[in-house]
């Protein structure tokens, strides 16, 4: 038996487990939660218990450190030396790795140099690696790239049209993201909807922090929202999704601010935070749509985006068996999967509000047995993706 830790590294988020292999049993999981936001949420569930605490937490880099030290002060593990492997979530692997690698120094030297390719993530994954491999020195870790499950993506999905030379010269292209959780959301939904994942034309709305969706076809990724980096494709948390190229030099110049200024704002000052004033989080929003003329209009305008994209994505795969909910506030916001549903009546999904109000957090089929679209929720486990990898590329028993 070994232990593996597998740590998850969001935008808005830490999630980790401790998972026993190969019987897969978890041993203790936790996250912290609103990360960067005013009130921050430290969720563990280890020995049994289950405990919650509000507290802020800064950065990433606070939150890595504050895994470290609970994971001895709570007895999870006595030392370190438990731990038999690390696995780490990497978003973006750009043209260098196409699937799940063991990490050493130049490894993680070129994680950081892809900084580029998603800003909110490899720069906090990259220091993640390295305070755990300080910590853990000798121990395997693996990173596991979200970017992988796209190497099947068609040149007709993955080319933007630009100057072909920017393609070779500079990689400039669709690379995707949230490909650990699509490769393990599809291999489940196909499960449960008990039909080879390869018959199925499926979409999976991965709706966290960070939004996206995925048309897999052939049980492979054939399209994605996301693109050279996380910004691209739906509105998002703080991201804006996709917007006309030109008002990023025409915002530039009007507010004076530099290409980095401006990229940062479209990333962590867009998206729900931007439109509505008030918050990232769904959570916030929901609360106040009723009330916040604002939260309102960014949540239709979130609505509106993920539906335009289911649009195009059935009309890519010349239709749709099965529509698949993830991550936050797929597997927990009935209200947000009843809307999305609602604006689907053309491609007859119909969806039985019960079982949809009844899903939080838990795997469940939510349409009728009269809709033509399966729909489900299924919560991704991205954890467990990460954990299998470890255990096969640190050759752990
Ligand atoms: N019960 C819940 N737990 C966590 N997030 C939730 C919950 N309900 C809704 N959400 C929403 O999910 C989003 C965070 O999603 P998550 O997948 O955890 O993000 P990340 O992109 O950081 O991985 C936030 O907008 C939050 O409001
Ligand atoms: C790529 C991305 O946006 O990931 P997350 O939703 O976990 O922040
Ligand atoms: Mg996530």
């Amino acid at each position: 038996m070994s232990k593996i830790l597998a740590i998850n590294a969001g935008s808005s988020s830490l999630k980790w487990r401790l998972i026993e292999m190969p019987t897969e049993k978890v041993i203790a999981k936790g996250s912290a939660e609103r990360i960067g936001q005013k009130l921050g949420k430290i969720k563990v569930v280890a020995n049994g218990e289950k405990t919650e605490r509000e507290s802020p937490v800064p950065t990433h880099h606070d939150a890595v450190e504050m895994l470290l030290k609970m994971l001895t002060e709570s007895k999870i593990i006595n030392d370190f030396s438990e731990i038999t492997g690390v696995g780490h979530r990497v978003v973006a692997g750009g043209e260098i790795f196409h699937q799940s690698t063991l990490i050493d120094e130049r490894v993680l030297t070129q994680i950081e140099s892809l900084a580029e390719y998603a800003p909110l993530h490899n720069p906090a994954e990259a220091e993640g690696i390295r305070a755990f491999m300080a910590a853990l020195p000798g121990v395997p870790e693996v990173a596991v790239f979200d970017t992988s499950f796209h190497q099947t993506l068609p040149a007709v999905n993955y080319l933007y049209s630009i100057p072909y030379d920017y393609y070779k010269q500079f990689g400039a292209r669709k690379y995707g993201a949230h490909g650990t959780s699509y490769r393990y959301v599809s291999q489940r939904a196909a499960e449960l909807v008990d039909q080879p994942l390869a018959d199925l034309k499926m979409i999976v709305a991965h709706l966290g922090n960070g939004v996206s969706l995925d048309a897999i076809k052939d049980g492979q990724s054939y399209n994605t929202s996301m693109g050279f980096t996380p910004l691209a494709g739906v509105t998002m948390g703080t991201r804006s999704g996709d917007i006309d190229a030109s008002l990023v030099a025409f915002l530039e110049e009007k507010l004076d601010l530099s290409v980095e200024q401006m990229t940062d704002i479209l990333n962590t000052k867009s998206g729900l935070l931007g439109l509505s004033g008030i918050s990232s989080d769904m959570r916030d929003l929901l609360a106040k749509e009723t009330t916040n003329e604002r939260a309102k209009i960014a949540m239709d305008i979130f609505i509106d985006r993920i539906v335009q994209y289911i649009g195009a994505y059935t009309a890519q795969l010349n239709g749709l068996d099965t529509l698949v909910f993830t991550a936050g506030i797929g597997e927990n916001e009935a209200p947000i999967r009843s809307r999305v549903c609602r604006s689907l009546g053309y491609l007859d999904v119909e969806i039985d509000e019960n079982l949809n109000k009844a899903a939080r957090g838990t795997e469940q089929l939510i349409s009728t047995p009269q809709s033509k679209v399966k729909v489900l929720v299924v919560p991704t486990d991205e954890e467990l993706m990460i954990a299998r990898d470890v255990v096969e590329l640190g050759k752990i028993k």
